[in-house]
């Protein structure tokens, strides 16, 4: 009989289609595994922006919680955009009540058009209560700074930032390089607390088509995870599953639209080219 692994977003609804649980969801069923949802928030939201932001109750999210971890034996899971302390403290439950293991932790914070996915007040929530359940975190680079205080200018700064992270209890840490500096590459950080580090390197495409990035970054990393891959060969394959949505566009929307999530299955990888990543130890 075949076993499809079952896997866990709780992250908040974009109606846009193409960053939150939408996109999720998407990459769960691109890379072959089970998916199921617990949302926190749903934002009216489009390649332009974020135009209103509801919260779900507290209880919501029990009930949710409570209906996934009665029924479904999950392999891994993610969180994306939790949004205030009462909706961490009760996921950081839950998790722990269920005993669920490879926590991808996304500390969605500000929207690419700037719109606030997590109150200030719940930093210090994330912090205390979720990032210590995490197998691991995945920072951009505004989301480390703003987890840490330290400003991201260079690889040593990267590297007192993702110490700093995995000090707050966390097993790893992906400091994500979409922000980054290099107009040539897109750099991810991986720092475990064994101490050993990773990084993983591919072209920077051009295009504003990054809606979702994030997100579907973590998602291909829980996938992979629910398969049984390691941490490092799953951050391999979503490092390849987001360049291959990259560099294949939609053209979906006015602003910044969102990224191809079929195109890693429906095209392959290239080895060479635009789509090879670059792995240093
Ligand atoms: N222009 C780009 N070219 C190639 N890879 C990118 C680009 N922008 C983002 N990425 C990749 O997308 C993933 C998400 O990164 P990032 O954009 O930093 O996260 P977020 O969406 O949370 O801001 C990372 O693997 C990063 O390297
Ligand atoms: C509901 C929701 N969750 C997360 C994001 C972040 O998106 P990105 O991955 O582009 O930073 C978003 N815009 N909306």
């Amino acid at each position: 009989m075949k076993k499809t692994p079952e896997t866990l977003t709780i992250a908040g609804s974009d109606s846009g289609g193409g960053a939150g649980i939408q996109a999720d969801l998407k990459t769960f069923q691109e890379l072959g595994v089970y998916g199921t949802s617990v949302i926190t928030a749903v934002t009216a939201q489009n390649t332009t922006g974020v135009s209103a932001i509801y919260p779900m109750t507290i209880q919501a999210v029990q009930k949710q919680l409570e209906a996934v971890g009665n029924d479904f034996n999950i392999a891994a899971l993610k969180t994306g955009m939790l949004f205030n302390p009462g909706i961490i403290n009760e996921t950081a439950r839950t998790i722990k009540q269920f005993g669920w293991e490879n926590l991808v932790v996304d500390p969605v914070m500000i929207a690419k058009g700037g719109a606030h996915l997590l109150q200030q007040e719940a930093i210090e929530a994330l912090k205390v209560y979720l990032l210590p359940l995490a197998l691991v975190v995945t920072p951009n680079i505004p989301e480390a700074e703003m987890l840490t205080g330290i400003t991201i200018l260079d690889d040593v700064s990267r590297r007192h930032a993702a110490k700093e992270i995995l000090s707050l209890g966390a097993k790893a840490v992906v400091i994500k390089g979409g922000h980054g500096t290099d107009p040539n590459h897109s750099e991810d950080y991986l720092l475990q607390s064994t101490g050993e580090s990773i990084v993983y390197r591919s072209a920077r495409i051009s295009t504003n088509q990054t809606h979702g990035t994030g997100c579907t970054f973590a998602a291909a990393v829980t996938a992979e995870l629910a398969k049984g891959k390691c941490l490092q060969e799953a951050l391999f394959v979503a490092k390849q599953f987001i360049q291959a949505a990259l560099s294949d566009p939609l053209n979906i929307g006015a602003g910044h639209g969102p990224t191809n999530h079929a195109a890693y299955r429906e095209r392959g990888l290239e080895e060479q080219g635009v789509n090879k990543i670059e792995v240093f130890y």
